[in-house]
């Protein structure tokens, strides 16, 4: 089965608002936002027909912004159907220049450029956007083109010193666009403009709540497994916890958890997996030792997407091994394993390029780095969730703040926090730096101010030091703590000067063969979170 194919439990998702991705770097922002207001939301291709849109039955229509200009050749276009459809639409920055060319407005590059904090006035009496917002506010503008002529029948609604028309609405016909991006955090009413549109604009109201998910997903999920049984791949992280909890309220004990230990883990984390999980739950779990089958999978391999691939295979062979004992186990009179649970969340899913027709960036193991032959039916009730809303449904089913609060390690391990092959020595000794980095980390009490922090192992890298007055040729360690909120975009953590000192020594005290300690000081973009 391809990995790309939505499970079947999909088909239960609530009538979405549709966040049309004209290449922006936002388009995740807007779904988001969009889902703060508690109105469900989606994002689709700029290049989806209008007839496929339709056929989703959208409460409202948002067209995000984007890199190209509107008059140039080739620049996406929206079809006029999109706009006679009688669904209301709200276009940002290229979505709302698209808007004004399409409905016969005026958009040229005429020198009104506006890049960053700007501020707005707003002409606000009646406007269903403006009205209760202030006259002056500040906006977050990113544009080159400008429009100088709204299309008939519109009102202008809001403008700035270079840029006439900033905002305009055509109330009659449902129709809304601002030259701004309200959705980042520099908009002072970024969002309560929004909600005026999903509100007032679309008429939509804000019933969306994880509570609602935890129903859905569940009465979705019995539906699909029927009485047959599954699996669910259970990394102690939060996603699989959450998954799991889910899955296990639906269907009890036709699941059973498979924790596979392939060597990549960190310091104490199966003992973790094993004791807790299983304590919160009550789940199933059967725990497969897989380190040699990894390691000899991995040996000789540095290329960080084959790597991806290989481990990404190497999890199904061992969850069918796994399927393959539980049938035997229960013998003639158990229903098929046909199942396999993972927590795979909407951003893996359009990181891996199958959400919205993106670059792919990196395999994520479960989603772009899964087998060809896979044969399991895949069960992935947080597919459509991002990672602060995965939280909440993991407090709304009572799993402990230790579980929900934890912050992600991803499916490969340290596998790609090692930059170059992986040793069983390697990862002993990325293991050590590992443990003290979160130790101190605890210790400062940061654990809530980082979202994680990645510490990799530079093991083709060696620089000379002295140690002891003798030289010294070793392994750079490197400490890659950041701050996000989903980790689509991410910015370095200022941690405190003693914190990092204290790290540094203890590790290249600590840890034989690493004499360096150094500080990533990159954002996301331009790096990824991981070095791999
Ligand atoms: N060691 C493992 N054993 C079994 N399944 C795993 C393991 N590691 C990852 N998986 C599966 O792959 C999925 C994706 O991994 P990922 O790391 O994104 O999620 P997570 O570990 O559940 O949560 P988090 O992102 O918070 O670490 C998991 O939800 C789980 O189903
Ligand atoms: O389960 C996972 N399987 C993967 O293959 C994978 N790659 C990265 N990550 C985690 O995803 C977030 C974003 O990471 P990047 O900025 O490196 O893409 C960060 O939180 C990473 O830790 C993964 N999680
Ligand atoms: N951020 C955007 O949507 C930019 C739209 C268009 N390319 C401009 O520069 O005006
Ligand atoms: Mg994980």
């Amino acid at each position: 089965m391809p990995s790309a194919t939505p499970p079947a439990n999909e088909a239960h998702a609530p009538d979405p608002v549709l966040v049309v991705d004209f290449g922006a770097q936002y388009a995740q922002l807007i779904a988001r936002r969009v889902r703060e207001a508690r109105v469900y939301s989606e994002i689709v291709p700029s290049t989806t027909p209008v007839a496929e849109m339709l056929a989703k039955n959208p409460k409202a229509i948002i067209l995000s912004g984007g890199p190209s200009s509107v008059y140039q050749e080739g620049a996406p276009v929206v079809d006029r159907a999109l706009f006679e459809a009688g669904v209301p639409v709200f276009g940002m920055c290229y979505g709302f220049q698209l808007m004004a060319t399409t409905l016969g407005g005026t958009v040229d590059d005429n020198g009104a450029r506006e890049y960053g904090r700007t501020p707005l006035s707003v002409s606000k009496s009646g406007s269903t956007l403006f009205e209760g917002t202030p006259d002056e506010q500040t906006v977050w503008m990113s544009h080159g083109d400008a429009c100088s002529a709204a299309p008939e029948g519109f009102t202008v609604t809001a403008s700035t010193g270079v840029v006439p028309v900033a905002a305009f609405e055509n109330d009659e016909r449902k129709l809304y666009g601002v030259q701004y991006h309200p959705e980042v955090m520099h908009t002072t009413h970024g969002q309560q403009v929004l909600e005026h549109f999903l509100y007032r604009g679309a008429g939509i109201q804000p019933t969306w709540t994880t509570s609602n998910v935890v129903e859905e997903s569940v009465a979705a999920i019995r539906e699909q497994v029927g009485s047959k049984r599954a699996i669910c791949g259970l990394s102690g992280g939060v996603d699989s916890a959450v998954a799991a909890a889910l899955v296990q309220k639906a269907i009890g004990s036709q699941l059973t958890c498979v924790y596979v230990d392939h060597g990549l883990m960190r310091k104490g984390e199966s003992e973790q997996v094993e004791k807790d999980f299983v304590a919160a739950t009550g789940v199933q779990l059967k725990v497969v030792d897989a380190e040699e089958r990894f390691l000899t999978a991995l040996a000789g391999v540095s290329d960080p997407e084959q790597k991806r691939k290989i481990i990404g295979r190497e999890f199904i062979r061992v969850f069918e091994q796994a399927q393959a004992e539980l049938v035997a186990e229960a013998g003639e009179a158990g229903e098929d394993v046909a199942f396999l649970v993972q927590g795979t969340l909407y951003p893996d899913v359009v990181e891996s390029g199958g959400g919205t027709g993106t670059a792919n960036i990196k395999s994520h193991h479960n989603v772009g780095g899964l087998p060809e032959d896979i044969e399991f039916e895949l069960v992935e009730p947080l597919r459509r969730l991002f990672k602060d809303e995965v939280r909440m449904v993991g407090q709304e089913l009572g799993l402990p703040e230790d579980i929900v609060q934890r912050q992600p390690f991803p499916g490969p391990g340290l596998g790609i926090r090692i930059v170059g092959e992986v040793t069983k020595d390697r990862l002993d000794l990325l293991r050590e730096a590992d443990a003290i980095a979160r130790e101190e980390l605890t210790a400062a009490g940061l654990d809530r101010d980082i979202w994680q922090c990645p510490v990799v192992l530079l093991a083709d890298v060696r620089s000379v030091g002295v140690q002891g007055d003798g030289r010294t040729y070793g392994h750079p360690i490197v400490l890659r703590p950041v701050s996000s909120e989903d980790a689509m975009t991410a910015d370095w953590s200022r941690l405190p000067y003693e914190v990092l000192a204290k790290i540094s020594t203890r590790i290249t005290n600590e840890v034989d063969e690493v004499n360096r300690v150094v500080l990533d000081i990159t954002s996301k973009p331009p790096g990824t979170i991981e070095w791999e």
